[in-house]
């Protein structure tokens, strides 16, 4: 696709000028504020199925210029209560950097954590795959689990170990599967629930966002290795630029309502 960056002469605010969604309604990221949310108590605890992959399953680590990104199997999806069932598609983060740690995509009444995780996943019940979901109103839902530095995650280093071996634009390599169930944080039934896009260039309005109202921890040396070790660069490139600051800045809610969960 063509070069869109978070900074610079492509940076956020050229995006619609080639992405005319960015520029459009339902966007995402936003701050997620009080005044926005509307208890609801018929939010289903959001089920997660086939999480826990065999060891024996191989799954691809990318570098893919603007994230670190897991490819998942199909195998894998969740029910957020709805209709469909929603297929996993692939996981990856936004980070800030090393110097600012502040980098996640949504905000929680202005509070921006380190990073952000998002599982994407697609609308299989009516679609064949992600690119194609992707661009439909009902294709997608991204769970989001916002990111804080503290007591160091076992489960993420199960990929973050890797993150020398992807360093370049378009490096990839073949990872063992581990349980994805234990990258989320304890409880799935308290969340905040909107309809938004995808926060990258195509911008589709397309994304049923549920973002985890309890944030997982990772140690501050996991969280510089994230931030320091991967470039958005090719390894032919002769300059070379590290990939962090790779997150949205919080889009205008317009009239949506942001359904929450939980009462307190
Ligand atoms: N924050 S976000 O909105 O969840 C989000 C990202 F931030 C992000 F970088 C990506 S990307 O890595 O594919 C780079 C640019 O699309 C995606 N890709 C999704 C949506 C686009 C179509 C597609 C096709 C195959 C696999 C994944 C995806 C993304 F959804
Ligand atoms: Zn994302």
């Amino acid at each position: 696709g063509a070069t869109w960056t978070y900074t610079g002469p492509d940076g956020e605010q050229h995006w619609p000028k080639q992405y005319p969604f960015c520029g459009g309604i339902f966007q995402s990221p936003i701050d997620l504020h009080t005044h926005l949310f509307r208890y609801d108590p018929t939010l289903a605890p959001v089920k997660v199925w086939n999480y826990d992959l065999s060891i024996q399953e191989q799954l691809s680590l990318g570098n893919n210029g603007h994230s670190v990104q897991l490819s998942l199997p199909p195998s894998m999806h969740l029910s957020v209560g709805l209709a469909h069932r929603y297929s996993a598609a692939q996981l990856h983060l936004h980070w800030g950097s090393p110097s600012m740690p502040a980098g996640s995509e949504h905000t929680v009444n202005g509070k921006q954590f380190a990073a952000e995780m998002h599982i994407v996943h697609f609308n299989s019940d009516k679609y064949p795959n992600v690119s194609t979901a992707a661009y439909k109103s009902d294709g997608l839902a991204v769970l989001g689990v916002l990111i804080e530095v503290g007591k160091f995650n076992p489960g993420f280093d199960l990929f973050l170990k890797y993150l020398s071996s992807i360093r370049y634009k378009d490096q990839k390599i073949q990872v063992p599967a581990f349980n994805i169930r234990n990258l989320l944080p304890a409880r799935l039934d308290e969340f905040y629930r909107y309809d938004g896009s995808l926060t990258t260039p195509p911008c589709y309005p397309s994304v049923l966002w549920t973002v985890f109202r309890t944030p997982i921890t990772i140690s501050h040396g996991q969280f510089q290795d994230l931030a320091s070790t991967l470039y958005s660069s090719s390894v032919q490139d002769s300059i070379l630029t590290t990939l962090n600051g790779n997150y949205r800045r919080p889009k205008r809610p317009d009239d949506r309502v942001v359904l929450v969960s939980f009462q307190d």
